[in-house]
């Protein structure tokens, strides 16, 4: 694991959250994107090295939504970077995570991801992201 590379945060409404944590940061999100495949809108903010994500449900189905239904907004997930995510995959199984899927996914921001159960992690979701090379 080279750092953290996000914190996700589920919201009700994002346009609402991007005025909150522009107030708080106090520097706009460099970039929103919808990642259609997971369910999401998402806008990132950069603070330092760190990143905050903030992620809307864009249908019913989307585990933001059931996230939001369940326990209500707040953090999501933690994601950390890795250089080589299929390594660490294999590693993560060895150790016992419950790996959600094995097959790396594309993610929001240039990247693969795999998510752990959160029942592996003492309650948290685990993202791991790897940056795809751009050739
Ligand atoms: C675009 C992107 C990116 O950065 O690139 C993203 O981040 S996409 C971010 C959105 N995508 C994802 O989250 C994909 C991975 N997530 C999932 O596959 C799912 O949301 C699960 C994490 C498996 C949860 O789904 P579901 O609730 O249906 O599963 P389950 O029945 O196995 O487990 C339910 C138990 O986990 C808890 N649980 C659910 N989501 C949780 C979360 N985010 N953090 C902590 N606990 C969580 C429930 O409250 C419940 O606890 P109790 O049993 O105690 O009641
Ligand atoms: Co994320």
């Amino acid at each position: 694991m080279e750092k953290i590379e996000h914190i996700g945060i589920a919201v009700k409404n994002i346009q609402e959250a991007n005025k909150i944590y522009e107030a708080l940061l106090g520097n706009a999100p460099y970039k929103s994107e919808k990642v259609e495949s997971e369910g999401v809108e998402t806008s990132f903010f950069k603070c330092g090295e760190s990143k905050i994500e903030l992620l809307e449900a864009l249908n019913p189905e989307s585990p933001i939504a059931k996230f939001i239904d369940k326990r209500g907004e707040g953090i999501h997930h933690i994601a950390f970077a890795v250089k080589d995510i299929k390594v660490e995959v294999e590693r993560l199984k060895k150790e016992g995570f419950n790996v959600l899927n094995e097959e790396p996914k594309k993610g929001a921001d240039n990247k693969l991801v795999v998510f752990l159960h959160p029942k592996s992690a003492n309650g948290v979701l685990v993202e791991l992201c790897q940056e795809i090379e751009n050739n």
